[in-house]
C-alpha cells in the first residue's frame, strides 16, 4: 500500500471491463486482497457468485474499502463467461467515457480498467479504438499518451502500439518517436518519483540493423534522435533487442522505449505475467489496468488469478497521492 495521504483522496473508479471475460472476478477478488479505495461501474449482478461481500452505491463519496461497492452502469443482460453479448457493448463503452468523467471533475483519484475484448466490442457496438490507449487518447483531448507497461524489475514502453507489423516502419518518425520519449520521461519523474531517468531505446532491427547490414532505420535517423535528445531526456541506444532486458542490463535503465508492441511487452509479460500493470502516460487523468487480457478460456471457472489488478489499482493510488 502507499503511503498515508496528506489529504483525503477520492476513491479510484474501476471499470467493469467484458463481462464474459475475468474482469468481474480479479475486481471482485481484488477487494479483499486492497484496502485502497475503490469502487466499481458495472452491471451489480456480474459481481455476484465471487465469495465477496458487494453493495450498490449511489455516488463515489460512498465508496468503502471493506466492501465491494457498485456504481450502478447500465450493462444489461447476464454474464455469460467466454460469450461477449453484444447488447453489452455500449455499456462496457459508455462505463470507460463515465470513469473519466469522474475522474475529471475530481469525484475519482483516476481509472483503473478491468480488461476489454476488442472484437466483441467492434463487433456489438462498432468500438472503432484498438484498445483503451486509443481511447482514452480521444477522450483525453487527443493527448499524446504512451502505453508503458511497469513491474518491480522493468518498465517497458511500446512506441508503436496497436497497428499490424508490417506498417512499424513507415509508422516510427522522428518526430513520433520524439513524442514518446518526452512523455515517458515526463511520465517516470511525475508518476514514478525518478528524479533523473535513464531510458534505453531499442533498435528496430536485429543487432539494432549491425551498421546498416540488417535495416537502415538505425543509422538513418534512430542514433541522430536518441544522441540529440540525450541531455535532455537521458536516453541512450538504439540497443539490440534481444540482450536488453537480462537482469544485468535492466539494472542500466528506467525504462526501455520499444519500437512496437510485442518487442517490449513479450518481455515483460515473461518476466512477470502476474504483477504487470498497464498505465498510460500523458494523460490528464491517471489511468492503469493489469497488464492480462479478458481470458475467455478461463472465465467463469475460478482460476483467474487477481494479483495484477491488485498491483494496478495500488499503482493508480500511490499515483494520486503523488500527483496530491
Ligand atoms: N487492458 C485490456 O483491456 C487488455 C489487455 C490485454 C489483452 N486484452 C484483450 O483480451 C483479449 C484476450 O487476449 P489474450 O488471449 O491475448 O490475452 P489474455 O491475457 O486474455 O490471456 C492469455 C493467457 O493468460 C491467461 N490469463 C490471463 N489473465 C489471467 C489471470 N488473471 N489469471 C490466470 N490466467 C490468466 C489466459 O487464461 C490465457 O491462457 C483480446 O481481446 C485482447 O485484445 C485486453
Ligand atoms: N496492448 C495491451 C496488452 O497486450 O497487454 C492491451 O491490449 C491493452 O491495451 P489497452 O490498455 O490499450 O486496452
Amino acid at each position: 500500500m502507499p503511503s498515508s495521504p496528506d489529504r483525503p483522496r477520492a476513491p479510484l473508479a474501476v471499470t467493469c471491463g467484458e463481462p464474459a471475460g475475468i474482469g468481474p472476478e480479479v475486481v471482485a477478488r481484488a477487494r479483499a486482497r486492497t484496502s485502497a479505495p475503490f469502487f466499481v461501474l458495472g452491471n451489480p449482478d456480474h459481481f455476484a457468485g465471487f465469495g465477496i461481500e458487494t453493495r450498490t452505491i449511489d455516488a463515489p463519496a460512498d465508496a468503502r474499502s471493506d466492501i465491494l461497492c457498485i456504481l450502478p452502469h447500465d450493462v444489461p443482460g447476464a454474464a455469460i463467461p467466454g460469450q461477449p453479448v453484444g447488447a453489452q457493448a455500449a455499456g462496457v463503452i459508455s462505463a470507460i467515457a463515465r470513469a473519466v468523467d469522474l475522474a475529471t471533475t475530481g469525484a475519482a483519484s483516476g481509472i483503473v480498467t478491468a480488461p476489454i475484448n476488442k472484437k466483441a466490442l467492434k463487433d456489438g457496438a462498432g468500438f472503432p479504438h484498438p484498445g483503451h490507449t486509443e481511447y482514452l487518447a480521444a477522450l483525453g483531448g487527443d493527448a499524446d499518451v504512451v502505453m508503458m507497461l511497469a513491474c518491480p524489475e522493468l518498465r517497458v514502453v511500446p512506441a508503436t502500439i496497436h497497428i499490424p507489423l508490417s506498417q512499424v516502419p513507415a509508422t516510427l518518425t522522428p518526430a513520433t518517436l520524439e513524442t514518446v520519449l518526452r512523455v515517458t520521461h515526463a511520465g517516470l519523474i511525475r508518476d514514478f518519483g525518478i528524479a533523473r531517468p535513464r531510458i534505453a531505446v531499442a533498435g528496430l532491427n536485429p543487432h539494432a540493423g549491425e551498421g546498416g547490414t540488417m535495416g537502415r532505420e538505425e543509422v538513418d535517423w534512430i542514433a541522430d534522435l536518441v544522441i540529440r535528445l540525450a541531455p535532455d531526456l537521458g536516453c541512450f541506444g538504439p540497443l539490440p533487442a534481444d540482450t536488453m532486458f537480462h537482469a544485468a542490463a535492466r539494472a542500466g535503465y528506467d525504462a526501455a522505449v520499444c519500437m512496437y508492441h510485442d518487442q517490449a511487452l513479450i518481455p515483460i509479460k515473461t518476466i512477470d505475467f502476474a504483477g504487470g500493470v498497464n498505465v498510460t502516460l500523458g494523460l490528464p487523468f491517471i489511468r492503469t489496468s493489469p497488464d492480462h487480457g479478458t481470458a475467455f478460456d478461463i472465465a467463469g471457472r475460478g482460476l483467474a488469478d487477481p494479483t495484477s489488478m491488485v498491483a494496478a489499482i495500488e499503482m493508480a493510488w500511490d499515483m494520486a497521492g503523488r500527483r496530491g
